[in-house]
């Protein structure tokens, strides 16, 4: 395990004092460098690799001299462009700004997601609900409403969620064959991507997708436009709901960050529901990023601070876990990890879990 955060503390008091300033100023320095990347302004200093002045970046991006100095003064603060002479230049930062998919897809959800309803993160954290959903609409959790939210917040909740799991589902889809499995229950399987996949790798394979109805109408209408209705069945459940029991008779149970979308009460019920769906051979796998068995600090930021989307947007009550807490509702349901494979993809481990 690595240790992260460990140099924390280890500042001088003025060094401290500006970073404390940079998390005061953080919300601003946020939208002026998405500003810089949503009006054009970072693209055409890319493209003019010779640098560019006020007047020709106002010129090239149609904005006002006014506008663009604001802009480009406070992206100087950031390390966002620099500056020789009159003319100014992207920096590294601005280029991953730009054109990093991972900054993209964090940045377009931090907007069209998370930004207006984690301005009420302290009630939410006081009352244990998704406070901040109301900026949206009147839902218990987001989860019914995933696929009726505006188109920007939908495109950007869907992109995030896929950028951090399709990654590793190519790895893990070869991992899953290796076991021979015949049957697999895909539980929050979500739009259908990962069943699809691991349909058209393995034609003999029967692929059982779990979750809400509501999301269920989007994963029937993709599975039918690949033509895999045959191989993959739909069942509608809330895992929550006493009356839905898993149902028996797979091989793999598979999980793809899915338990991070509960608080750690209801992770146990639903692995305690799994476990009575298992039998000796059978063997549950889930797939979550946990921030400390990453390789590299970035991908630990950047999981840690997904965990506020959870409490003032999602439900209130769930997080993307350090895996030793997980390990520890795994074992109070009665099952048992019995290997732990790290790496797939940009940050996911799986674990392989058999009934204890
Ligand atoms: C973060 S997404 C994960 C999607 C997919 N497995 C992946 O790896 O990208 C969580 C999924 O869990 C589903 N879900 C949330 N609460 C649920 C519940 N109570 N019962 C069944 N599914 C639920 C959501 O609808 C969503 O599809």
């Amino acid at each position: 395990m690595n240790p992260f955060f460990n140099d924390n503390d280890s500042v001088s008091a003025l060094e401290a004092q500006y970073n404390a300033q940079r998390i005061a100023f953080a919300p601003i320095v946020f939208q002026v460098a998405r500003s810089m990347r949503d009006l054009g302004v970072l693209k055409a200093l890319y493209e003019h690799k010779e640098g560019l002045s006020i007047e020709a970046l106002a010129k090239e991006t149609n904005l006002s001299t006014y506008g663009i100095t604001t802009l480009i003064e406070t992206s100087l603060s950031a390390d966002i462009v620099k500056q020789k002479g009159e003319l100014y230049f992207i920096t590294k930062t601005g280029c991953f700004l730009l054109n990093d998919p991972m900054t993209i897809a964090n940045m377009n959800y931090n907007h069209h997601v998370n930004y207006q309803g984690l301005f009420s993160l302290d009630e939410a954290i006081k009352s244990g609900k998704p406070t901040g959903l109301k900026v949206f609409g009147e839902w218990e959790t987001i989860y019914p409403a995933l696929s009726i939210l505006p188109e920007n917040a939908k495109q950007s909740w869907f992109t995030f969620d896929h950028f951090y799991s399709d990654s590793a589902f190519p790895e893990a889809v070869k991992k899953l064959l290796s076991l021979k499995p015949s049957k697999i229950l895909d539980v929050g399987g979500n739009t259908g991507k990962f069943s699809m996949l691991i349909a058209k790798s393995d034609k003999a394979l029967h692929v059982t997708i779990m979750d809400l109805p509501e999301q269920l109408a989007l994963a029937r209408e993709n599975i039918e436009k690949a033509g895999l209705r045959e191989q993959i069945d739909l069942l509608p459940a809330n895992v929550l709901a006493p009356k839905h029991s898993f149902p028996k008779g797979f091989d793999i149970i598979w999980m793809s960050q899915f338990l991070d979308c509960f608080s750690e009460e209801e992770i146990v019920n639903i692995l305690s529901k799994a476990k009575e769906a298992m039998n000796e051979q059978t063997l549950l796998c889930i797939m979550e990023p946990f921030w400390d068995r990453q390789r590299f600090e970035t991908s630990a930021f950047c999981i840690i601070n997904t965990s506020p989307y959870f409490t003032a947007m999602a439900n209130g009550c769930s997080k993307m876990y350090h895996s030793k807490d997980f390990i520890k509702l795994i074992e109070m349901a009665g099952l048992k990890v019995d290997e732990i494979i790290d790496h797939l993809g940009v940050c996911q481990s799986i674990l392989k879990i058999k009934r204890g």
